[in-house]
């Protein structure tokens, strides 16, 4: 099946950034998860995928096109919401809905409706007078109402109140359970990444640092407590990307924990103490700071 998304070697460089050799695939009907911090390039690989910018350099492929040359018709299979999507201020949610409805054949009214008393939104107001979260919840009927087959969200749950990030999340979740859509979503959440994504990718200071699905993310990491001392030989471990010292204590967080590792850090001389699973948001932090990516 033709991936939704498939980056092969993009490259953009703006003055102070660049975004260096990206390789990333979002296989069709799966959520991906884009985590990076302020700054890390999100919105700059978002926007690269809806054409807005053109890399210096490699392949953009959405559902099965080149970008930017397939932009007119990639973009109606296309649902893009962030900060560079400007509404009318003046006009209301309902305006809104009936001028998109014009456009686009596959406008889903039933669904709109469903979803207007999902977000608790009035369809006559202004958006104007709207609050950041409703503006961000109208923004995403509108979007979701036209049955996009691609989803490209922004930090859709940037800014919201633990019960609209709550009422986002379960409809993105919804988006997927109808039909075969895709989504590609950047937050620095990662709780909200952990909780629907398929897939996650680590963007740091322009480098893809890590990329997987996200049970191999999670069975792959773990922070292991043992006895004895920290050597060279240690630090050369497959996988093993911190390595703290707090005597009498050893803390290792690896990233490649399988059957191996426990004899691996015996063959050492350490004793292990305990093995805990890590939360994807420490698996973040660790992967950010030892990649040298600053
Ligand atoms: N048009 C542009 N011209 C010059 N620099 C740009 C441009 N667009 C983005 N940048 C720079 O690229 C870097 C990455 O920005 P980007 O918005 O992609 O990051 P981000 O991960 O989305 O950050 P945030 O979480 O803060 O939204 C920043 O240093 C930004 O200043």
């Amino acid at each position: 099946m033709i991936p939704a998304i498939a980056l092969q070697g993009v490259r953009k460089h703006y003055d102070g950034f660049a975004l260096h050799d990206i390789d990333l695939v979002l296989p069709a009907g799966q959520v991906m998860g884009l985590v990076g911090v302020n700054g890390a390039g999100k919105s700059t690989l978002l926007r690269l995928l809806m054409g807005l910018v053109r890399a210096d350099g490699g392949t953009v492929e959405v559902l099965g096109q080149r970008m930017p040359q397939a932009q007119v018709a990639v973009k109606r299979e296309i649902g893009y919401a962030s900060d560079d999507m400007r509404l009318y201020r003046g006009q209301s949610l309902r305006w809104h809905m009936d001028f998109i409805r014009s456009v686009y054949p596959a406008w889903d009214e039933a669904y709109a409706q469903d979803l207007l008393k999902r977000f608790d939104l009035r369809p006559q107001q202004a958006l104007g007078g709207f609050s950041h979260g409703q503006r961000v919840k109208a923004l995403l009927l509108l979007i979701f109402a036209r049955h996009p087959r691609l989803l490209l969200l922004d930090e859709p749950t940037t800014g919201l109140d633990p019960v609209a990030r709550g009422e986002v999340l379960d409809a993105i979740a919804d988006v997927l359970r109808d039909e075969e859509r895709s989504i590609l979503f950047s937050s620095h959440n990662t709780a909200d990444i952990e909780q629907i994504a398929d897939s996650i990718a680590f963007l740091h200071g322009g480098h893809v640092v890590a990329a997987r699905d996200k049970e191999s993310f999670l069975d792959g990491w773990r922070r292991i407590l043992c006895r004895g001392a920290s050597t060279e030989a240690l630090r050369r471990l497959p996988g093993v990307a911190s390595i703290r010292d707090s005597a009498p204590l050893l803390e290792v967080k690896t990233g490649a924990f399988d059957d191996a590792t426990l004899p691996a850090l015996q063959a050492l001389g350490l004793a292990v103490e305990s093995i805990e699973p890590m939360s994807l948001e420490d698996i973040f932090i660790t992967t950010v700071r030892g990649s040298g990516n600053a």
